[in-house]
């Protein structure tokens, strides 16, 4: 669960990106996180992920206390989530088998567990039959679904997406979306950061609407008429 009770984030040079945003994300839930650009979503997931403090409010992030966490325990919060980047960070000398192996060393897997998951994994997200492709011999859209498997293969009990349609046509959008919402049926929490109105439209998910660095508008399906986001 993530929970942000009155959070304001101030940078250093002065820029108030967030003015006391309060939210709850509950296990099992699927939300897109919409605004304008500087609105504030970056930060947000900056929050979450631990890698910017908030200047004033409670965090709570899957069991963890934000505002009391030690640097020590801030891997094992960040295990918690799987994050996919709108740059896909792949390593491009590495097979996508590779590359997933690689995510699992990093948390000390077993080679029985890393057989077994990776396998799993790339079924789920339908490149069973690519693994030892390097990434650039993938498309756009299979890049993201290695970045998909990559955030998933440890078991997160969130994915969070910053994007993850942004270079794609709408096809593979819609696709990558799907496979999102196949994800979160399969027990994942899901937070989507997207600037794309049809497929927000299209999912009749709960939209979180930021602009300003505050939150306008919380809830299930539809979406906002402003035009500027
Ligand atoms: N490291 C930083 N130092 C100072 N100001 C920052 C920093 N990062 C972001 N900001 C500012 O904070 C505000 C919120 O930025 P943020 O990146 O969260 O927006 P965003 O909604 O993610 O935008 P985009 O859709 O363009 O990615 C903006 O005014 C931005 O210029």
């Amino acid at each position: 669960m993530i929970r942000f009770i009155d959070i304001y984030k101030a940078y250093d040079n002065g820029t108030k990106a967030l003015k006391g945003i309060s939210m709850r994300i509950d296990d099992g839930e699927f939300v897109f996180l919409v605004g304008p650009s500087g609105s504030g979503k970056s930060t947000i997931i900056k929050l979450i992920t631990a890698e910017v403090a908030p200047t004033d409010g409670r965090l709570m992030v899957n069991g963890y206390n934000l505002n009391t966490i030690r640097p020590r325990q801030v891997p094992y919060m960040r295990r918690t989530l799987g994050v996919i980047f709108q740059d896909f960070r792949l390593i491009e000398k590495k097979s996508i088998y590779d590359n997933l192996v690689f995510a699992m060393r990093a948390v000390g897997a077993s080679p029985r567990e890393i057989k077994k998951r990776i396998a799993y994994v790339l079924e789920l997200v339908g490149l069973d039959t690519k693994a030892d492709r390097r990434p650039d011999e993938l498309s756009g859209g299979e890049q993201q679904r290695v970045a998909i498997a990559r955030a998933l293969v440890n078991n997160p009990s969130m994915i969070i997406a910053d994007e993850p349609t942004g270079n794609l046509d709408p096809q593979r959008s819609l696709e990558i979306m799907m496979l999102l919402e196949k994800i979160n049926e399969l027990g994942t929490t899901v937070l989507v950061v997207t600037h794309e109105k049809e497929l927000v439209n299209r999912f009749a998910k709960r939209v979180i609407a930021i602009e300003n660095g505050r939150i306008i508008s919380d809830g299930m399906g539809g979406y906002y008429d402003n035009e500027t986001i």
